[in-house]
């Protein structure tokens, strides 16, 4: 049996799987997050421990965890976690979808003008050194105290290990890691303020790591000593999960964030055009993908906003129907954006309301406005790459066959559903374990799960989306100086 933990933005999930890799438990607890200031977003990685205590907990309530053999780790990517020399914690961690340090990006690649051609990034708010360079620039004497910086499901690592260590997926989407090299750039930790001593060992996601602590063990109900495999940030890591590692293989994830992924035969960056060229989780491979910052998030917001659970939201959409007229649009843009625009001022926006506008057409404009926001995704993958002739979709979102079929006929090819995609992190870190500890070679662990259902464009959804894509194209443009312009009143003082 191996373990699959994946630390997501909205909860930790925790996946067991036997002998043939095949699923025989799985559980969720559920995370908060808090929003202090206008673009910031931050969580206590004690509430991930916690979660995470919970989450196995449940999971051994189902079955037994006796004969446990490896455990995997995924996580959501980028955000940073301050140790101090005695490994405690300095502040809340900082999230991917913090938008702060968006001038210190800017000071980044001053201070280190390879930083595109090392990283084959742009330098971008989300991503790790950033953030850094903005505790150096705000809280000092924290950035004075820092002796680690890890990521998040690293810091977890570190909790059930004691040991210090990040792999290549994760990694590459610190700004610290030459990518193609897959090793950590010293002249990035400089332009930063820190060094290699700051930075944890590094190993490929199919590498054992550490062993579980005797500690831990006892307080979770686990096997004493058992190894803990390198794992994946959490795209890569679903990529695993449903079997996406061959050049080609694509899929897009409706997840707290929005992503579309593709595995590639090399490493082909495109920073321009604020694309995310990663080490895929896997030795010698790597990945592009392009990020959105809220997708499931939007909706999320919505059902908050209207006081109405998100079942209820999409129940009443689908009863009026998938196809609707008018004009009304929705940026998707709640914690600003990456692919394409790169822009953390952008905010969420509603287009085109009328007195009669409704609750239902507000839900079905959140639903596409995340679907064209991937379509601007896809574009800005495909015009350095090859066509994605078609995804797998995973992640919460992957649950609404609704939301998958807008997004059929939003991107012109078929989506892909799957059973249990929503578990596709932590199932694809219960893989990396069951590699890592010699139990399956790659190609036997990282199989394709069947396809359940096949959403095919539907021609006259699409027809009916028309005229709301184009005004989508034309929002953004339109709106960006007002959003930089606004977005400096709003600042904190
Ligand atoms: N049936 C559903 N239909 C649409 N969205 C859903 C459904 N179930 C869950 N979600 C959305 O999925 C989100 C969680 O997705 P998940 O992939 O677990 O995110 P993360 O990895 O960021 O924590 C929830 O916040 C919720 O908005
Ligand atoms: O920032 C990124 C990828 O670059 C996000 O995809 C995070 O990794 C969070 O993922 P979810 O919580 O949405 O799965």
């Amino acid at each position: 049996m191996h373990l699959g933990l994946d630390l997501g933005t909205s909860g930790v999930k925790a996946v067991l799987t036997g002998a043939a890799g095949e699923v025989l438990a799985q559980a969720t607890a559920p995370l908060g997050l808090s929003n202090p200031h206008p673009l910031w977003s931050e969580q206590d990685p004690g509430d991930w421990w916690d979660a995470t205590i919970a989450a196995i907990t449940a999971l051994g309530r189902q079955h037994d965890l006796s004969g446990l053999r490896c455990i995997g780790i995924a996580g959501q990517m980028h955000g940073a976690v301050l140790l101090d020399a005695g490994d405690q914690m300095l502040r809340p961690a900082i999230l991917w979808n913090d938008g702060r340090s968006h001038a210190e990006c800017r000071a980044l690649e001053a201070a280190e003008p390879r930083s595109r051609a090392i990283t084959g990034n742009l330098a971008m708010p989300g991503f790790t050194a950033p953030k850094l360079l903005w505790v150096r620039h705000h809280e000092p004497d924290i950035f004075a105290r820092t002796r680690r910086v890890l990521l998040p499901k690293d810091w977890l690592r570190l909790r059930l290990t004691g040991e210090a260590v990040s792999e290549m997926s994760d990694a590459a989407g610190t700004l610290w890691l030459d990518v193609a090299a897959r090793r950590w750039s010293p002249a990035m930790l400089a332009a930063t303020g820190l060094d290699l001593s700051h930075m944890p060992r590094l190993v490929e996601g199919t590498e054992v790591t550490g062993r579980l602590r005797a500690d831990v063990a006892a307080q979770l109900g686990l096997p004493a000593g058992i190894p803990v495999a390198g794992g994946a940030g959490d795209n890569a890591g679903g990529a695993a999960g449903i079997g996406c590692v061959a050049p080609g293989d694509a899929f897009v994830s409706l997840g707290t964030s929005g992503v579309v992924f593709v595995s590639d035969k090399g490493f082909l960056p495109d920073p321009e055009r604020a694309v995310h060229a990663f080490c895929h989780c896997l030795p010698d491979t790597w990945h592009r993908m392009s990020v959105i910052l809220s997708a499931a998030a939007s909706l999320a917001w919505l059902a908050r906003a209207t006081a109405t659970p998100e079942a209820a939201l999409l129940a009443e959409m689908e009863g009026e129907g998938l196809r609707a007229e008018g004009r009304l649009v929705f940026l998707p843009y709640l914690s600003g954006e990456r692919t394409p625009h790169n822009d953390a001022a952008a905010t969420g926006t509603f287009f085109g309301l009328h007195g009669s506008t409704s609750r239902a057409d507000l839900t079905r404009a959140v639903l596409e406005g995340v679907a064209f926001a991937l379509a601007d995704g896809v574009e800005a993958l495909e015009a350095a790459g090859p066509r994605i002739p078609s995804l797998t979709a995973i992640g919460g979102g992957a649950r609404s066959a609704a939301w998958l079929r807008i997004l059929a006929a939003t991107l012109g090819r078929p989506i892909l559903a799957t059973a249990g995609a929503e578990v596709g992190p932590a199932l694809g870190a219960a893989r990396l374990a069951r590699i890592a500890c010699g139990d399956a070679t790659v190609a036997e662990a990282c199989v394709k799960p069947p396809v359940a259902a096949c959403h095919e464009p539907d021609p006259a959804l699409a027809a009916s989306l028309l005229s709301r894509r184009e005004a989508h194209r034309r929002l953004y443009p339109a709106l960006r100086d007002v959003f930089a312009d606004t977005a400096r009143m709003e600042q904190p003082t």
